[in-house]
């Protein structure tokens, strides 16, 4: 807990709700070496930013309705699901490690009140999403809200990879969401239900990037998949929305994509809010997203990342940099100069 407090500082712990804190605490920190913080893990300017991570909608937002979250049991599916169920939501999380699921599903449920379910599933296999939905249908219905987190990545130089690396990023990535989406989107359109799609992908679903190349052509191709359906399934009631994260420390995440942990520093170098995301801020957008406070809200896509993708964008940002002596010189050469 020491670990995870020194990630708050006093101004943002106090204006956290105070029943809310202590678990807050527990569910979205992760207490592992990797997460371990350093002290120069924020720049100054974080101080005005506080990451409130309370869920921020009205309690019973989600009352009487069924959220199914992929990748439930970790990270920002761990955090979404504690979102959404302590606003009243009866979630069913889905992933490989039912253990992991089992002891999520308790610590949740057993501070919201409310049910979770852990199902076992391999979205790489369509067999297995079949199964996996069949029993939540017969456990507790049809869902209401489904996002699909679920993911795999590790940092690699591509001419390193084989076939079967690619393919299994790109099974769990985009065949995952599609057989997930699939499977659920055809039986809500058959039963005639309505319901908000949601998936995460990465702010560099956008760029694409080096040294994760299957993990950003499988979030792109997420994101066209969640775009077409826009189109295509909004007559039947259903939405689709996509967010964009920037880094949050997750284990999943920094353990494959920063195993040595030098690469954070970079990262928050180059984030304009100075600091990581948090997983509290993550599922306070997603739960805004797929509540009915959004339900205008279609085929969009957020990117929530302190700045980083505008600043990495932009040819001059670096510039942040030169010093005012540096700009006094570069200044006079600038205005010295005659002609082109
Ligand atoms: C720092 C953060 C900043 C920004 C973050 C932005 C985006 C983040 C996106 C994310 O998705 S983060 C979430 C990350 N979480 C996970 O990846 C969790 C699930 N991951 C896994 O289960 C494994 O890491 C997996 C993806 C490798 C899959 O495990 P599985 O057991 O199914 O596969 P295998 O171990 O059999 O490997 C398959 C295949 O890949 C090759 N391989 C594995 N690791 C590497 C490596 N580091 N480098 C190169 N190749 C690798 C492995 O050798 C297998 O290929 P072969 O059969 O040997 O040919
Ligand atoms: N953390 C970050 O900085 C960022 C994360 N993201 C995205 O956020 C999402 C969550 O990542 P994060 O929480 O950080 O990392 P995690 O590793 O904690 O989450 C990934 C989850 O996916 C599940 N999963 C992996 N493979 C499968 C599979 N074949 N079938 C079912 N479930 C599977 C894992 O569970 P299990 O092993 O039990 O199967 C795990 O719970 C991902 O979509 C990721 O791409 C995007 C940008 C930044």
């Amino acid at each position: 807990v020491k670990i995870i407090i020194r990630i708050f500082d006093a101004e943002s712990l106090s204006t956290s709700n105070a029943l809310f804190t202590p678990c807050l605490l527990q569910l979205f920190g992760n207490g592992t070496a990797v997460l371990r913080k350093s002290d120069d893990d924020r720049a100054p300017q974080a101080r005005f930013f506080p990451p409130l991570q309370e869920p921020m909608l009205l309690p019973g937002t989600f009352k009487n309705k069924v959220a199914f979250i992929t990748g439930g049991g970790t990270g920002l599916g761990k955090g979404m699901t504690f979102t959404l169920s302590s606003l009243g939501a009866e979630c069913v999380i889905a992933s490989r490690n039912l253990d992991v699921l089992k002891a999520t599903a308790e610590e949740i449920s057993s501070q919201t009140g409310n049910k979770v379910h852990p199902v076992q599933c391999n979205v790489r296999d369509p067999d297995s999403v079949k199964a996996t939905v069949d029993q939540m249908v017969n456990d507790v219905g049809l869902p209401d809200v489904v996002i699909n987190n679920a993911a795999g990545n590790f940092i690699s130089p591509s001419e390193r990879l084989s076939a079967n690396a690619w393919k299994a990023i790109t099974d769990t990535v985009l065949n995952g969401t599609a057989y997930i989406t699939l499977d659920i989107g055809k039986r809500l359109i058959a039963a005639q239900k309505g319901a908000a799609f949601l998936c995460i992908t990465t702010i560099y679903a956008d760029s694409g990037s080096g040294f994760v190349m299957p993990s950003a052509s499988a979030k792109a191709g997420v994101e066209a998949l969640c775009k077409s359906l826009v189109a295509e399934w909004g007559r039947y009631g259903l939405r689709f929305n996509i967010i964009q994260p920037g880094p949050i420390k997750t284990k999943g995440a920094f353990s494959r994509l920063d195993p040595t942990g030098k690469f954070e520093k970079l990262m928050i170098e180059r984030i304009p809010v100075g600091r990581l995301g948090t997983v509290g801020e993550i599922a306070n957008l997603a739960a805004y997203l797929c509540s009915d406070y959004a339900s205008w809200v279609s085929g969009a896509t957020i990117k929530i990342d302190g700045g980083e993708y505008s600043f990495m964008a932009g040819e001059f940002n670096s510039l942040s940099l030169v010093t005012k002596e540096q700009w006094d010189v570069m200044e006079a050469i600038i205005r010295q100069t005659k002609g082109s």
